[in-house]
């Protein structure tokens, strides 16, 4: 029986990071993929998305600027696109699996299970480990209609060679927007049909209404507040039923998409057999990231109940737990976290929204502005850039900051400095920006 330091599952973003630090201290370690080596960021998510968006991004300025300097009709060839972004991302699996090896990590494929709460199940055999890393990250959550089988994955939209007449997105969070900006650009009709009543509804209302504003003016049909009933196949096409008010409606697409949210990917685990506690959230740790009920089994990334569901999360997350099996004893500490939805423009927040202050009992005043005037937006013809910050009463500090804008997936890092060193909004706004930039921008808001 093979037998290890540490054993880890998934090798995205999180998992490679343990592997590799615990392998440095000399650590016997193993690792296992149930798909190829990567993770969803470099192969399924984050950055294959932003080289797709390079072409949409091009081909918006160009139309914004079309009377303005650019002479001639602009169009997205996708299938040049989609090669773009799959030249960068094809070896990423076998380069990341050969610089674990050489690293001296034990690489492993396939669907493991736990026997008992030291010891997993690969392909009949037994493999021990003093301590466990669960880094299996997030799939999509089940729709649970008929017709759910003809729903296609994000992962699946990376593999979509050519553009669909007509495309159905089943949710109206990140996903479905950032997918639904990309083909709309590209010549799609998009239908984005959501349950809620307001699209990427963790953000803050004013920026995420004036982007669904702007959205449907390029032509994307929202409709919210809807309850997608069942998905049926009529020859080579779709029909989508929806009831709102319990009045049912339907859609007919060439293609939908399953983006109605994401849940921890534990089902194949056999948790149970290792008395590793989960809930909706993924599996339950401490602030050292070991599991509530194993000490010996650490969760991180996207799949611990402590993370947002974001690259940059799994990354300090990983860190913790890499440090805590060094030796370390390190609690893990989040602060405020920026988050961007990579449509154009972009939509972009952190801390806390108006609504969230409010519950909170915090004593704050707001100042927030449409500023799709102003000199930066005008230059490139955008139509869209606005502005909401939370500022608390007593100590000026910045509750939170949202703003939706060409760069406002930059300009929110500005926030999150500031948010981190503690400083008040006037102390952000007497730095020295470059002028003339979007982090200029910030001194007059
Ligand atoms: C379309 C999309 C776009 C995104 N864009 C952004 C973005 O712009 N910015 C951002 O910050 N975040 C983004 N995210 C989220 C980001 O991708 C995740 O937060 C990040 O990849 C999580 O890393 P992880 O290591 O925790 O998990 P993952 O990267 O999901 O890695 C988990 C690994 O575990 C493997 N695995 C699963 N089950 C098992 C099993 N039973 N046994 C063995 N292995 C298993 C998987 O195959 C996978 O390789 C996006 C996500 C999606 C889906
Ligand atoms: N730019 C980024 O950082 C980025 C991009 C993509 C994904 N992500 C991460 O991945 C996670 C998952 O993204 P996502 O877009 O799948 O989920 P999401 O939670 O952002 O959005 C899901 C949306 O689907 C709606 N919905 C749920 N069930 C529905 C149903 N049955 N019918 C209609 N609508 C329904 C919800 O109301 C919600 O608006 C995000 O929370 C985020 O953390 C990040």
């Amino acid at each position: 029986m093979e037998n290890f330091d540490v054993f880890i599952f998934g090798t995205g973003t999180a998992g490679q990071l343990v592997a590799k630090e615990c392998a440095a201290t000399g650590k016997k370690v193993g690792i296992i993929d149930i798909r190829e080596y990567g993770g969803v960021c470099s192969q399924r998510g984050c950055d294959p998305k932003k080289l797709l968006l390079a072409s949409s991004e091009a081909f918006e300025l160009s139309k914004n600027m079309k009377t303005d300097g650019i002479a001639g009709a602009l169009k997205i060839n996708w299938r040049d696109a989609f090669n773009y972004a799959r030249r960068y991302t094809n070896d990423i699996p076998q380069n990341t699996e050969k610089d674990l090896k050489k690293k001296g990590i034990k690489c492993y494929h396939g669907e493991a299970s736990f026997k008992d709460s030291h010891t997993i199940i690969l392909d009949g055999e037994e493999i021990r480990a003093d301590h466990f890393v669960i880094a299996t990250g997030m799939q999509p959550l089940s729709l649970g209609i008929p017709g759910e089988k003809y729903a296609l994955t994000s992962g699946e939209f990376f593999n979509l060679k050519d553009v669909p007449e007509k495309v159905i997105f089943v949710g109206g969070g990140y996903i479905g927007m950032e997918f639904g900006h990309m083909l709309c650009r590209a010549g799609s009709k998009v239908t984005i049909i959501d349950k809620g009543d307001q699209i990427l509804s963790p953000f803050e209302a004013f920026t995420s209404n004036l982007l669904e504003e702007e959205s449907i003016k390029m032509g994307i049909n929202i409709i919210k507040n809807a309850q997608v009933s069942s998905i049926e196949k009529i020859d080579n096409r779709y029909c989508v039923y929806y009831a709102i008010d319990d009045q049912i409606h339907q859609v007919t697409t060439d293609c939908v998409f399953n983006t109605a949210g994401r849940v921890p990917s534990i089902d194949k685990l056999n948790l149970a057999l290792a008395n590793v506690v989960t809930n909706q959230d993924g599996i339950l740790v401490n602030s050292k990231l070991q599991s509530t009920s194993q000490a010996h089994i650490y969760a991180c990334g996207d799949i611990s109940s402590k993370s947002l569901p974001l690259t940059p999360l799994s990354s300090i997350e990983a860190k913790v737990v890499a440090d805590n099996l060094n030796g370390k004893n390190r609690d893990l500490e989040i602060p405020s976290i920026p988050s961007s939805v990579f449509t154009i423009p972009q939509c972009s927040g952190i801390g806390l929204t108006e609504n969230q202050a409010v519950a909170e009992n915090k004593s704050f005043h707001t100042i927030e502005k449409d500023t799709s005037g102003w000199f930066n937006n005008k230059r490139i013809n955008s139509p869209l850039y606005g502005y909401k910050i939370i500022i608390e009463n007593e100590t000026h500090k910045i509750l939170g900051a949202h703003i939706v804008g060409p760069e406002a997936a930059e300009q929110i890092n500005m926030f999150a400095i500031a948010m981190k060193a503690d400083m008040s909004f006037e102390n952000l706004k007497n730095v020295i920006f470059n002028y003339p930039t979007w982090g200029n921008d910030i001194k007059s808001f």
